[in-house]
């Protein structure tokens, strides 16, 4: 029987660094062909164009979750991939921060064709030292992430000091004791370190989750979570854009989760794409838009108490004339 290909779940609460990892993966010279699984919460893909590499096959599946409504699609995904087995040598998916990662786990055991082909090889969260104790408190989510994991990077430890960063420490450690832990920034670790790791346990998970091969997913998302996601087919005007994107995360922060928007803006060859964890906020012109593509603009808000009608106006209002 030939070897199963090792399948590297990335999973990490909204926010905390998983894209940053991903990246980081493809863009290292490994030697080795991954094929990439990204999936989003909100109705419009900004992640997939935020993955880096051109070499990689990139599978998009947007709105819904992995671990919910579109894992159905994450076994169409990886039968049609198995299809072509030789072509690749590992396969990551990475999953919205509102996954729980034990139904995404649960597929590569219960699902006969997938197990027969792949192996889970890890499960790595990724964890920002910054916002993780408050998730910890709110979202349910965020705590699984963290007790299913194999290895954990402590990401964004630049964000906070000696004394937080070893009281969110202690806080994963009481969750889970046995995973590996690395503190980073921008998620700088040896890849030896995440892929290849063969480190899921089964028995481990048998004990958090006794009924973890048993079908039926009990996952239930907060329902007052809301992906807010407006698109529009041109330019919007950054002296406009600029002030309403650092006034609308300002004051309304604490209730946005995440934020990130690709835009184009007059006379810009490249893309400007902007990143928002609650009121932190950050942008940047990134790679050119390709001959031909077009110049659409894009802005996606996950949070609570959001008031989708007035951002989808607020948005507009800074398009360019
Ligand atoms: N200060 C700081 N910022 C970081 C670090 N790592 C990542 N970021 C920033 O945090 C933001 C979110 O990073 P992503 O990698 O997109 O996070 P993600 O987990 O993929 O986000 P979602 O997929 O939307 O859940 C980006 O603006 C990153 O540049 C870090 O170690 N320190």
């Amino acid at each position: 029987m030939s070897e199963k290909i090792p399948v590297t779940v990335l999973t990490g609460y909204l926010g905390a660094g998983k894209t940053t990892l991903l990246n980081r993966i493809l863009t290292e010279n490994h030697g080795k062909r991954y094929a990439v699984i990204v999936n989003e919460f909100g109705e419009i893909g900004i992640d997939n164009d935020l993955v880096v590499g051109a070499e990689e096959e990139v599978f998009e599946m947007n709105n819904g979750c992995i671990c919910c409504t579109v894992r159905g699609d994450l076994i169409r995904i990886l039968d049609g991939l198995m299809k072509r087995k030789g072509k690749f040598d590992a396969i990551i998916v990475e999953t919205t921060g509102l996954a729980d990662p034990a139904p995404v786990a649960q597929t590569f055991f219960m699902d006969q064709d997938v197990s027969d082909t792949a192996r889970l090889d890890a499960v790595v969260t990724v964890a920002d030292a910054k916002w993780l104790a408050e998730r910890l408190k709110d979202a349910p989510e965020a705590k699984n992430q963290i007790a299913f994991a194999d290895v954990i990077l402590l990401n964004k430890i630049d964000l906070v000091s000696d004394e937080e960063l070893q009281n969110v420490e202690r806080m994963i450690r009481a969750i889970n004791p046995y995973a590996k832990l690395h503190r980073t920034k921008n998620c700088d670790i040896a890849l030896s370190e995440v892929l290849d790791r063969n480190a899921f346990d089964l028995d481990r998970i048998m004990e958090i989750e006794p009924d973890f091969l048993e079908d039926g997913h009990h996952h239930h998302h907060d329902d007052d979570i809301q992906s807010i996601s407006v698109s529009y087919d041109g330019e919007v005007n950054p002296e406009k854009f600029m002030p309403w994107i650092s006034q609308i995360t300002q004051e309304q922060g604490p209730n946005i989760l995440r934020c990130k928007g690709i835009l184009a803006f007059p006379n810009e060859p490249k893309r400007f794409v902007f990143q928002g964890v609650h009121m932190i906020l950050d942008g940047d012109v990134q790679q050119d838009w390709k001959p031909g593509e077009k110049r659409v603009s894009r802005v996606v808000f996950i949070g609570r108490d959001l008031d989708a009608e007035a951002i989808r106006l607020d948005f507009l209002a800074t398009v360019a004339e």
